[in-house]
């Protein structure tokens, strides 16, 4: 296991991804979607549990531990280099994985070459796939090939990995697959792992340096689309990369993180599964993706979403699988000690069954923000909107499990009452702009109704402040995102108080924000023991806040500092631990690459125009305020 979270890059090809280590190590491999069991986990083990290692062979070639020189993405690609220097030669590894869709569609495959660049170096190369998150050992075998390239082929029961090289390979007692062999100066060696279902024929013998050139032409010409031209240029397109990595794209689905069980805590229990499509997550990535200039993905998503959730509004779920699937119970996998110790390992995730009444707000402002000008009433996403309402008519006064995915008791959250009145307000804005009929004027009354709920019951005047539900004296940082959905304007002195009382109360001395304040051992209002770190999104809420608040120097500082938690390549968890100065949570998480590409679009917006105050909403309230869209969106076709 190669260390840090954040010591781990991403590759990955729309299908799934994987993690490759500073030394060399891919210890994350799901094949062959994301969710599907890993044959490689060893970042939630040991060796033992499966890795592929590539790296200079002789001892101190590096020194122990130390991993790569240098490594980075090539260019505006998810293609990385490592390079390693020794005192024999130097040495690149590239290692991709090509779009599925640039393949016909075929098969899943992991490409790696090593290039020599001067001297002489020995690599080793060493396959250990454990199937079933490093359960289960396969049946491992050479097969004769005529043209000099070698192939092994491992089974495992229904599924298999085949491993293509240009070099000779020997099979261990182990059943790892082991290459020793020396690159010198101009020469090439190459490994690609295919998987398929073990019943089909051999795969076809792969051409790695053509699927090269397409993965990172494919690359280039996506990033090339990004119309954002900011200061943040380079931030944000790896933040985009990132998010598009995270996307399925047989069906639009969007991961909320390629990763289970990384901990939000080292040592504890806060584990979860986040290979799945949460709506919320989603809808806040495909507004990023929206208004930098993606819209096919907008598009796709919305398909994946009228899909999902079709049918009685009464079944929606907060989240699904990325096809849709509705099945997502959770368990442990008790064979795996879990990163750094940090158990239990689960898989799938209970919080599929929770109500969390804040994703007809986030669903209802992503359709708005999709919506085609001039559609027609029977557009399927303006009906599915409509429903939705209807339904959410019928529940916004009940309580929730919240944004946070509380696993204690129920409660009034304010985020979700606010974004109750987020999905009544859209609906209302889409029936007045012609696209489509319903009760407006009973609507208009349900959004004052809210509105006045809200004001009356999670608001603290003795505090000036917001609070986390009704009743509470807690604060939480989805109070932030009050500005930026319309329901207050950023100005308004409780949405100001709101902020100070956050900066007071729930940041970090480095000014990073956490969620909500939690208990240590004792059990806490989120239901669990043990602590969090700070959580990078709602920092990222905070930047915003500030600067729409007009305190634009604040929120650059801030945003500055947030960008120096990324790792060398530029990623992000879920979460920054403030003691041990390290990355925690799953990784890499849209959430926080969200947060960087929306902090990026407002503070550009608001250094542009100069004047803070042009982009305050409607004062009101109970106003059909606007919501903050520091950029034009294109309409998505
Ligand atoms: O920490 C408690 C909860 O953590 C997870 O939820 C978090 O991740 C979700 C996906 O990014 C996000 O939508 C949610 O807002 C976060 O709180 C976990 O999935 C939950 O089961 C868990 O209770």
């Amino acid at each position: 296991m190669a260390g840090h979270i954040e010591d781990y890059a991403l590759i990955g090809d729309l299908h799934t991804a994987a993690l490759v280590g500073r030394d060399g190590s891919v210890d994350w491999l799901c094949l062959p979607r994301f969710d599907s069991p890993a044959v490689a986990a060893s970042l939630l083990g040991s060796s033992e549990h499966g890795h592929w290692t590539i790296a200079p062979a002789d001892p101190g070639d590096p020194a122990p531990g130390r991993g790569t020189d240098r490594r980075f993405y090539r260019g505006d690609t998810l293609v990385l280099e490592s390079r390693w220097e020794t005192p024999h030669g130097s040495v690149r590894v590239i290692d991709f994985m090509p779009p599925r869709h640039l393949a016909g569609g075929a098969v899943p495959r992991l490409i790696r070459l090593v290039e020599g660049e001067t001297g002489s170096v020995r690599m080793r190369s060493r396959l250990r796939p454990r199937f079933h998150y490093g359960r289960i050992t396969p049946w491992v075998t050479s097969v004769d090939q005529p043209f000099g390239t070698r192939r092994v082929r491992m089974t495992a029961g229904p599924r298999e990995l085949w491993l293509d090289s240009s070099v000779e390979t020997t099979i261990t007692e182990d059943r790892s697959v082991l290459t020793d062999f020396t690159v010198c100066t101009g020469e090439r060696a190459a490994f690609v792992l295919t998987e398929q279902a073990s019943h089909l024929p051999a795969p076809p013998l792969p051409d790695p340096q053509r699927a090269l050139e397409a993965t990172e032409t494919f690359w280039t010409e996506w990033t090339r689309h990004c119309t954002y031209t900011g200061p943040a240029r380079a931030a944000v397109i790896r933040s985009l990369i990132t998010l598009k990595a995270l996307t399925y794209a047989p069906t639009g689905g969007i991961v909320a993180a390629p990763t289970t069980s990384l901990p939000e805590e080292i040592g504890g229990v806060r584990n979860w599964d986040y290979r799945f499509t949460w709506l919320r997550d989603a809808a806040i990535t495909l507004s990023s993706l929206l208004r930098t200039g993606y819209r096919e993905e907008a598009r796709a998503w919305r398909e994946w979403l009228l899909r999902a959730v079709a049918g009685d509004p009464e079944n929606l779920q907060i989240m699904y699988g990325i096809a849709g699937e509705r099945e997502l119970g959770e368990a442990e996998l008790t064979w795996l000690p879990g990163y750094e110790s940090s158990r239990p390992v689960r898989v799938g995730n209970a919080a599929a069954d929770q109500l969390q009444l804040d994703v007809y707000g986030e669903v209802a402002e992503t359709l708005h923000l999709t919506r085609r000008p001039g559609a027609d009433a029977y557009d399927e996403a303006a009906r599915l909107q409509l429903h939705l309402t209807h339904h959410l008519e019928q529940r916004w006064q009940e309580p929730d499990e919240g944004i946070w995915e509380i696993r204690g008791p129920r409660r009034h959250f304010v985020h979700s009452k606010v974004m109750a009145w987020v999905a009544v307000d859209r609906a209302i804005q889409l029936i007045e702009s012609g696209g489509a009929d319903g009760p407006v004027e009973r609507w208009r009354r349900l959004r004052e109704t809210i509105h006045r709920d809200v004001c009356d019951n999670g608001y603290d005047p003795a505090r000036n402040t917001f609070t986390q539900s009704y009743g509470s004296t807690e604060l939480d940082a989805s109070l932030l995102l009050i500005p930026r959905t319309g329901f207050l304007p950023p100005d308004d002195k409780r949405v100001l108080g709101t902020i100070d009382a956050i900066q007071r109360e729930l940041s970090t001395p480095e000014g990073l924000v956490r969620r909500y304040p939690t208990h240590g051992e004792q059990h806490g209002l989120d239901g669990l023991a043990g602590d969090e770190g700070a959580f990078l999104v709602c920092s990222f809420w905070m930047v915003d806040a500030l600067a729409l608040a007009g305190r634009l120097t604040e929120a650059e500082t801030l945003f500055n500092e947030l960008l120096h938690l990324r790792s060398d390549l530029g990623l992000l968890a879920e979460e920054w631990d403030t003691r041990q100065q390290r990355q925690v949570g799953n990784y890499p998480q849209a959430f926080s690459h969200v947060g960087i590409v929306d902090s990026a679009l407002l503070l550009a917006e608001l250094t542009t125009t100069r004047h803070t105050t042009s982009i305050t909403t409607t004062s009101g309230r109970c106003g059909n305020a606007q919501a903050i869209t520091p950029t034009a969106e294109p309409a998505v076709p």
